[in-house]
């Protein structure tokens, strides 16, 4: 499978994440404020780190002689205290303790708010109900009350009063994250990543996460900035070490000393202000050179995550002859008053390797239910209520009704069993480049190097049509249209050669014209694969196209099924009648059709049935 794309030039290609770190980069020089905020930080940082090798005096040398000079007396610059001690060495040594007290602050709240956002986010239920509990209560306590009695009770430290004040700002954190988190973690393309066999792990790391960086950045830099004027508050009201020169300390020297030297309290006071509104501006100079980024509109997603499974240890090998079998499958919605919505029913099929299992159903007649039984993402409220899915010997469901716990379908999917979705755009993550999605199931899920990884992906893209694999490796997935967005998802799909291949009305969301293209690209794949594939679709002419056999459903019942040639020569039942008749009439999708039964058939209650064609 690899001839054709062998032949291809590879030229070093720029990852998306150097692509988009210059690009913000560059976006923050040409802020003015922003890089006004930057430069008075650098300053500040070069303060820090090479203050106390540079100060002209000791910081805490007293010289009463020289005390309460004004600047420019007797060698100091800035002047000196009412101690003597020279102000300019105690501002440069306090841009240290400063910094660090800020960072260790930012540390402490984004090392507590990070990780529990991400995981209540992402996985909700039991964990995010106590998460937000305590959260809850962390913002109710006044703040000022909390660090004046960790400090009495642990003493007048900086650093014990900045991991404190970390632990207080890190709900703010929490909250922001966790809102980030929700608001993506039901968009398709954090499904397909699922699909193509990534871990959780690395999809809340890379996905989920890449998200949630702006708001991040933000949130932490105004910790920073709230971080240095509370410390310096404190120190203000006297809470500090007095051996210690901060700025906070210097200010409160300054004010004790406000009506004979007035000026004391300015240096301070300008160096908090400057590096606090500093800190706010870089943060919101960043989140603008983030979202300046390009943007695609992100279609609204369907709800697709992983059922409540019950995890069986060891994998019992059923004896089964077939590639695929569901047997008698039923899936229900459990709703208020103890009922069942049941969509799917006592559905059974089989495919074997190589074949083409069609199918087909008007609109809600529960396909895509099966085909998300059989991928084992069915939405969390759903239950599967009975039968069996087995693939190639393992149980996806038993016939007591376990399912195959999360970690072991993760195996499958991505690396045996395989799945293309209805909408190409919303199942590409608008913030990568193409190539990046493509290359990183190939290196997490089948090991590749990253080099072979791309190499292989600029290949699969030759394989599936595209005339200019490298640009559109490079491309974000705005970039590119639908059609070519869909034989993207396709080349993913194949990309690990898989055994079974679910397709889930591929050709719907894409323009006439290009729906041939796919389907005889699709029909290639599988020829060259020897992939089973299951198409779900509306439409008996993309049955006709491809299929081997199919599978007729209505209201989440098999009404007929078996080898295409027979039912489309001599449709058994009425409801495959009416299907076949609308493909021939050429009815255009969503068309409701109303069919009359012959005179002989059913009671009056069915003497019309509507056929939505979706
Ligand atoms: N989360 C849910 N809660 C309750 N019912 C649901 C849920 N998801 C789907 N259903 C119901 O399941 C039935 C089958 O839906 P399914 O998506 O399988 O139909 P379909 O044949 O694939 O239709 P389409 O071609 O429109 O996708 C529908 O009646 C639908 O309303």
């Amino acid at each position: 499978m690899t001839e054709t794309g062998a032949k291809e030039s590879i030229v070093p290609i720029e990852t998306p994440d150097q692509a988009a770190r210059s690009g913000v980069f560059k976006r923050l020089l040409k802020n003015p404020l922003g890089l006004v905020a930057m430069i008075i930080l650098l300053i500040v940082i070069l303060a820090g780190i090479f203050g106390p090798l540079i100060a002209p005096f000791d910081p805490n040398k007293a010289d009463l002689v020289n005390a309460l000079t004004g600047p420019g007396t007797a060698g100091h610059l800035l002047g000196t205290d009412s101690a003597g001690r020279d102000v300019f060495s105690r501002l440069l040594v306090g841009a240290q303790s400063t910094l660090l007290a800020a960072a260790l602050a930012a540390i402490v709240a984004v090392a507590i708010g990070l990780p529990t956002g991400l995981m209540a986010g992402y996985f909700g239920g039991w964990f995010d109900s106590v998460a937000s509990w305590c959260t809850n209560v962390l913002m109710s306590l006044p703040a000022i009350i909390i660090l004046l009695a960790a400090s009495a009770a642990l003493g007048r430290s900086v650093w014990i009063s900045m991991t404190v004040f970390g632990i207080l700002m890190s709900p703010g954190i929490f909250r922001l994250t966790r809102t980030s988190v929700q608001a993506v973690r039901n968009e398709l393309y954090v499904d397909a990543a699922r699909v193509a066999g990534l871990s959780t792990a690395s999809i809340i790391g890379r996905h989920i996460l890449f998200v949630v960086r702006a708001p991040l950045i933000i949130q932490t830099s105004i910790v920073c900035g709230i971080a240095i004027a509370i410390q310096a508050a404190l120190e203000f009201l006297g809470l500090g070490d007095p051996l210690t020169p901060t700025w906070g300390v210097m200010l409160n020297e300054g004010f004790i000393n406000i009506y004979s030297s007035p000026i004391l309290a300015v240096w301070p006071g300008v160096a908090i202000s400057l590096t606090v509104g500093s800190f706010v501006v870089l943060g919101n100079a960043l989140r603008d050179a983030l979202e300046d980024s390009p943007k695609v509109k992100r279609a609204k997603s369907i709800k697709l995550t992983p059922p409540k499974t019950e995890s069986i240890t060891a994998v019992e090998l059923a004896a089964s002859d077939h590639l695929l079998t569901v047997s008698r499958l039923g899936v229900g919605y459990p709703q208020e008053g103890g009922t069942t919505k049941t969509v799917v029913s006592d559905v059974s099929f089989h495919l074997d390797r190589g074949e083409v299992l069609g199918i087909v159903g008007e609109s809600g007649s529960g396909k895509s239910q099966t085909a998300f039984s059989i991928l084992g993402l069915l939405p969390a409220e759903a239950e599967i209520t009975g039968g069996s899915i087995t693939f190639d010997g393992i149980p996806l469901v038993s016939a007591e009704g376990r399912q195959l716990s999360q970690g072991r379908l993760s195996e499958l999917r991505g690396k045996r069993i395989a799945y293309i979705p209805q909408e190409p755009m919303s199942n590409l993550d608008p913030n990568f480049t193409i190539g990046y999605q493509l290359v990183r199931p190939l290196t997490r899920v089948l090991g590749l190097s990253k080099e072979d990884a791309q190499k292989r992906a600029l290949e699969l893209l030759t394989i599936v049509g595209i005339t200019n694999p490298q640009r559109t490796f490079n491309a974000y997935p705005h970039e590119v249209s639908g059609g070519m967005a869909q034989r993207v998802l396709i080349a993913g799909a194949v990309s690990c050669n898989p055994d079974l291949l679910i397709a889930d009305e591929p050709t719907t969301a894409l323009d006439v014209t290009v729906q041939a293209e796919v389907l005889d690209l699709l029909r290639d794949l599988q020829a060259r694969f020897n992939m089973g594939v299951v198409l779900v679709t509306h439409n008996f002419g993309v049955v006709a196209d491809l299929c081997d056999r199919v599978v007729v459903m209505q209201n989440g019942r098999v009404v007929e099924s078996g080898d295409v040639r027979t039912i489309l020569r001599s449709p058994q039942e009425r409801y495959t009648q009416t299907l076949l008749s609308a493909m021939l009439e050429g009815k255009t999708p969503m068309s409701l059709l109303t069919v009359a039964p012959p005179a002989s058939d059913t009671p009056a209650s069915d003497s019309a049935v509507k056929v939505g064609l979706s």
